[in-house]
């Protein structure tokens, strides 16, 4: 039976024991900084009473740094989804969702690496039809190409084996890593296996070609985009590069057990050593003109290329804070926090971010939000594009069907998409004001 519809598509529930951190907090606040210097009050020496006095304007001083750290601490709050009551209410009538993967260089960023990210996203448990993936290379490297088109062709089998076998991180190299070779099913582990050696074999190409610093000939002769670099004179001087690996919408584009695949499209912006390219915000505004003409998903999802998804659930989350009846409305964006593999054990600097990803940004959250941390982060397109927040007022926007109904073909797209990636498009133009520098500023770049 159809669940009725005004249950809330998420909780939130505020931290148990507030009440002793806020006990814990005022008596620091009186007993150091105030009860200590009355009570030590000094009698009569000037110099001593200016001594005091400094002490105690330096602890004030400290007060107020605390005062704001302790804000941020007050009263964070958790938020809980029902991603089942999202399945029941809504079932395969979910928006698209376009995601954008940004990588700058091909030495610090390995391919591998950016590949992994993108096969964790590309596994999500979503609807394939509705995703579009776009990566944007600022570091214009056919090597990376290379390795999104090794990625294209081995999600074809990777996508079936995570839906079959419901597996988590959805990264094959964290996936194998951690995971224990199963030894009692002789099916499950047979595929293991090889699926193992599929992801090992691919993974030695990549690294071989990197370590040539050149794609060979055969492998050139395997895709017409190779030919693209033909006319690049370098990574920091080219025209825009832009190929549809996977089409979403071509009947064909099915993985090995004939479901679709998501869309896959790799985009180098146009580069020329005399115009300023705005690092990741610039990356990120021409992935939002060219994606409006390929997908046009009212829900965005952007990630650092170094930040693989550890939950294949995700879109499914943001989906029950957007798409609340109740209040989804209010918010712009809903972004997962970080977590870190690569740290040692005792984590001497605090590199994990634990306070700051466990706590601090769960209590801005109660004072407004906190900011956009950059990676991890789905965003309405109608607000990154400049769409103001009236309170009260209610959008249909992402219960609309935005696939643009586009005939052209994957390569008169690529064609026509191109100008729209192209460094002039924002110098002295109304979307150069109005969009994107505001996209700009907000990633502090
Ligand atoms: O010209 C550039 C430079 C960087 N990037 C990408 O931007 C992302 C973040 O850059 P990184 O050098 O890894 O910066 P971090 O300090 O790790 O990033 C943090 O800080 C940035 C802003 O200061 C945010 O944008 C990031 O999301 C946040 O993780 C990476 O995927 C890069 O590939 C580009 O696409 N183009
Ligand atoms: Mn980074």
């Amino acid at each position: 039976m159809a669940e009725k519809s005004n249950l809330p598509l998420f909780e939130t529930k505020v931290f148990k024991n507030r009440l002793i951190f806020r006990l814990y907090t005022l008596s620091i606040v009186i007993s150091i900084c105030f009860y200590f210097r009355i009570l030590h009050l000094p009698d009569s020496k000037t110099a001593e009473k200016l001594a005091w006095l400094g002490a105690f304007f330096s602890e004030l001083w400290f007060t107020f740094y605390w005062f704001i750290n302790i804000v941020v601490r007050w009263n964070p709050s958790y938020r809980r989804t029902f991603k089942d009551r999202l399945s029941q209410r809504y079932g395969n009538v979910l928006p698209g969702i376009d995601i954008f993967v940004c990588t700058a260089d091909p030495v610090i960023e390995p391919p591998t690496m950016v590949i992994n990210t993108v096969l964790s996203i590309m596994a999500y448990n979503y609807p394939s039809e509705k995703m579009s993936l776009y990566l944007s290379d600022d570091g214009g490297s056919d090597l990376t190409f290379y390795a999104l088109l090794e990625a294209s062709r081995f999600s074809k089998e990777w996508l079936p084996f995570c839906r079959n076998f419901n597996i988590e991180p959805r990264s094959p190299e964290a996936y194998f890593r951690k995971a224990v070779e199963p030894i009692n099913d002789s099916l499950w582990s047979n595929e293991w296996s090889s699926m193992k050696n599929l992801y090992e074999d691919m993974k030695k190409r990549i690294e071989s070609v990197a370590e040539l610093g050149r794609i060979p000939d055969d492998i050139r002769e395997q895709h017409k985009g190779f030919l693209e670099w033909d006319t690049a004179s370098s990574q920091r001087d080219h025209q825009t590069i832009l190929q549809i690996l996977i089409d979403g919408r071509d009947a064909n584009a099915v993985d090995n057990e004939g479901q679709p695949l998501p869309t896959l499209v790799y985009l180098a912006r146009e580069k020329r050593p005399q115009f300023h390219h705005h690092f990741k915000g610039g990356a990120m505004n021409a992935m939002i003109r060219v994606s409006s003409r390929i997908s046009n998903s009212p829900v965005i999802l952007n990630v650092d290329c170094d930040m693989y998804s550890n939950n294949s659930d995700s879109v499914r989350d943001a989906l029950c804070f957007l798409m609340d009846e109740e209040i989804g409305d209010e918010i712009g964006f809903v972004q997962f926090p970080q977590c870190f593999d690569n740290i040692t054990k005792n984590d001497l600097y605090s590199s994990s971010l634990n306070v700051i990803m466990q706590v601090e940004i769960h209590g801005m959250d109660n004072n407004g939000g906190p900011g956009y941390i950059g990676t991890g982060c789905f965003h309405r397109r109608e607000t990154l594009c400049g769409r103001k927040y009236k309170r009260g007022s209610k959008t249909e926007s992402l219960r609309w069907d935005h696939r643009l109904r586009i005939q052209d073909s994957a390569s008169v797209l690529e064609e026509t998409c191109k100008p729209l990636a192209s460094y002039g498009y924002e110098e002295n133009t109304e979307w150069g004001k109005e969009v994107s520098l505001s996209l700009s500023l907000s990633l502090y770049i």
